[in-house]
């Protein structure tokens, strides 16, 4: 159900992000960061083999285990395949109000990107629930502490350039999660079989999250 999947991304607090991973290696990839306490995986839809990617990953796993979703969605046709293939939720780079109705239709939330106050309100009243602030590095924690005056009532998921020395205070400013690609699904730890690497690094963003949380 959309809400338990909205809460599980809530109570982990941090969405991984697979982008360009060897579809060979997506299971033990997942299962490496699922060990680290990241259970919350995105798989994007630029991926070569993306969609026997999520196929595998969500048959692999229990719901308990791994929500799987589908990532750089940009428009609703990829929104339906992916969800056909088991996505649970739809995450998009910008504002496309079918895709956000079509993941809504079929019961999937919706991670919606916005870059600004206006595209922020855009998705949230297209139907989004929760509004990934994109890219986050380059909007800093600022902008995000910045919308929780007016916008407090948006859940907002900061992503893009998100690593250990800045997740703290994405969380800080008022981010309920975070996405996290390049530091945390590390392509080069993958390609040498180092998953070891890959559930310390899934530790050490918990972690801090976390340690954000608590403060
Ligand atoms: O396009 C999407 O749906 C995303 O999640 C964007 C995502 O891939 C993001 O750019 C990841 O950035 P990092 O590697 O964490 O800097």
């Amino acid at each position: 159900m959309s809400a338990d999947i909205v809460q599980r991304v809530v109570e982990t607090g941090i969405v991984a992000i697979v982008r360009g991973t060897n579809p060979e290696r997506a299971i033990e990839t997942v299962d490496a960061l699922q060990r680290g306490g990241v259970s919350v995986v995105e798989v994007t839809a630029n991926t070569n083999g993306v969609l026997d990617m999520i196929r595998d990953i969500s048959s692999t796993f229990t719901a308990d285990e791994v929500v799987v979703g589908a990532g750089t969605v940009l428009d609703a046709e990829t929104a339906r395949a992916t969800m056909l293939a088991g996505a649970e939720f739809i995450v998009t780079p910008s504002v496309d109000t079918e895709t956000i109705q079509t993941a809504n239709r079929y019961g999937a939330p919706s991670v919606v990107g916005a870059a600004t106050p206006t595209e922020a309100v855009d998705a949230y009243t297209a139907g989004a629930d929760m509004v990934k602030l994109f890219p986050a590095a380059s909007l800093g924690p600022g902008f995000v502490s910045s919308l929780q005056g007016p916008l407090g009532h948006i859940p907002t998921v900061p992503t893009g350039g998100v690593s250990l020395d800045n997740v703290g205070a994405f969380i800080d400013a008022g981010a309920t999660a975070v996405g996290v690609g390049s530091s945390l699904v590390d392509g080069e730890a993958i390609e040498r079989g180092d998953y070891e690497e890959l559930t310390a690094n899934a530790r050490a963003f918990v972690d801090a999250v976390a340690t954000a949380r608590n403060d």
